[in-house]
């Protein structure tokens, strides 16, 4: 059987781990052994090493520079750093992690094609390590990345990182992350970072940079992986991930009608609405649903910065022209006739909640999905999630509770002022993720996915409109 392969090309990662498990030295071992760094800088963080008595290069220091900048009170949650190999090029959301923790591992997952969580093998994993899974299981992040770290400290011994590895899975396994790789690395001496380790013969799995260059992209299909997973296939052909596909998504974010008259006549009259696809391919000739007025036409054309084409992908900036004269404003979004969005006025999502204030029944927000922003209200808090996982599974684990405290994952239930194309989070990634905004300050309050059903309300609790 052909598993599904792809060309590698971008990927985007985050990474996430308690205070002191070493994201830094992580980092900067990655951006060190891909050569991403210039001789200047990694000179001077030597430097400073030595100047502190340290042993070995504290590579922390070369991420730890930046975040400085970023603790001046400017209000950057998470910093983007690229960094390429042959292979591949990278995005990586550099998210710290001491201030309100689970915010900036929502943010830096809630577009991530991986996720790195870091556990310290000395004490395995704790608090922190089952709500950052539960933000990827959450998030659906398509690749999680386990880096069991400092294994240096436990003199490489293969005992104690199996029992994590094997804690780690069955923590994972009850969240339903089906997509968990386990690796034993020390990111401060190098082991199985970017380098393969002689230093531990037991484990003969890949590096953590091999994960990063071979894992699909989103924008390549991981979507689709993932799709063919939750309906059971654990090692999908190109036709299963094919087949799990669903219609595609594009968010209206400009509408392209240039009015100059000095342009040509046939310039003049172009229509375009720009957007990035945010799911699925879209063809020439595809019928069109618009929401939320509903008219439908056709694509009769795809227009991008370097030529027009005949059919575009996930991830792609483009201009589409449709066939009839509808109205298409900033904000709306279009989709494949043959899945079409469905507008809701209420819908039950799961929230993983950011600010000290709490969230109650009634409580006034504003959604963010896509380019809309439009007005709801809490009319139910359905429960909130035991991340110790009692029941043995995520729904089964939402205990009944009445408010949302600070970084709790919860399940509420949203009304809002006016009907929006809110997706069911596990069949549309995109469409079915958004974000609370507090109405008062406009600062983000909660990170949310759509879900088809609520976990204990059976059956009739599907989105309605
Ligand atoms: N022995 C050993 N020490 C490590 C390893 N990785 C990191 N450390 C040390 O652990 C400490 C914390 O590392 P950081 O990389 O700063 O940790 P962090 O997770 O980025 O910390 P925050 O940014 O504060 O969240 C530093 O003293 C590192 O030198 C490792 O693999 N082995």
């Amino acid at each position: 059987m052909d598993t599904l392969t792809t060309t590698p090309s971008l990927l985007r990662f985050a990474t996430a781990g308690s205070v002191d498990d070493g994201k830094s030295t992580l980092v900067g071992r990655l951006l060190h052994d891909t050569k991403s760094i210039l001789a200047d800088a990694y000179e001077a963080v030597a430097r400073v090493s030595r100047e502190r008595g340290g042993e070995t290069v504290d590579l922390a220091l070369l991420t730890d520079g930046l975040r400085a900048e970023r603790e001046q009170g400017i209000t950057i949650d998470v910093a983007y750093r690229y960094f390429s190999t042959p292979r591949r090029t990278f995005i990586l959301a550099d998210c710290p992690g001491h201030v309100q923790y689970t915010r900036n591992t929502v943010t830096g997952a809630s577009t991530a094609d991986a996720l790195i969580v870091l556990v310290d093998a000395r004490y395995g994993v704790v608090e922190q390590t089952r709500r950052h899974l539960a933000v990827a299981a959450l998030l659906r992040v398509p690749h999680v990345i386990v880096a069991v770290n400092k294994i240096d400290l436990l003199d490489y011994a293969a005992g104690p990182y199996r029992s994590i590895a094997q804690h780690v899975q069955s923590h994972a396994e009850a969240l339903g992350l089906t997509n968990v790789i386990t690796v034993p690395v020390s990111a401060l001496v190098g082991d199985n970072v970017a380098v393969r380790s002689e230093r531990t013969p037991w484990y003969d799995g890949p590096t953590v940079l091999e994960i990063l260059e071979t894992v699909p992209s989103i924008d390549e299909g991981a979507d689709a992986i993932a799709a063919a997973h939750r309906r059971g296939i654990a090692h999908p052909t190109a036709a299963d991930a094919e087949a799990a596909q669903v219609g595609w998504r594009l968010p209206v974010q400009l509408v392209l009608r240039p009015q100059d008259a000095a342009l040509s006549p046939e310039y003049r009259e172009y229509r375009g609405y720009a957007g990035q696809v945010a799911e699925g391919t879209i063809r020439v000739g595809d019928d069109v649903v618009v929401q939320p007025s509903g008219r439908r036409t056709t694509v009769a054309g795809i227009d991008t910065a370097t030529g027009p084409l005949d059919e575009a992908h996930a991830g792609q900036s483009i201009a589409i022209r449709l066939a009839d004269d509808v109205d298409v404003a900033r904000g709306d979004l279009l989709s494949s006739a043959s899945d079409a969005l469905q507008p809701r006025r209420t819908f039950h999502a799961h929230v993983a909640w950011l600010t000290d204030r709490p969230l109650r029944v009634r409580d006034r927000v504003l959604v963010q999905h896509g380019s809309a922003l439009v007005q709801a209200m809490v009319v139910a808090i359905d429960g909130v999630l035991d991340i110790a996982l009692p029941g043995g599974t995520l729904d089964a684990s939402i205990k009944p509770g009445h408010e949302l405290l600070l970084n709790d994952i919860g399940v509420v239930e949203l009304q809002l002022a006016q009907p929006l194309a809110v997706e069911d989070y596990g069949r549309h990634r995109r469409t079915g993720a958004f974000v609370l905004i507090d109405p008062q300050d406009g600062s983000t309050v909660a990170a949310g996915t759509a879900r088809a059903q609520a976990p204990g309300l059976g059956e009739d609790a599907y989105l309605s409109i």
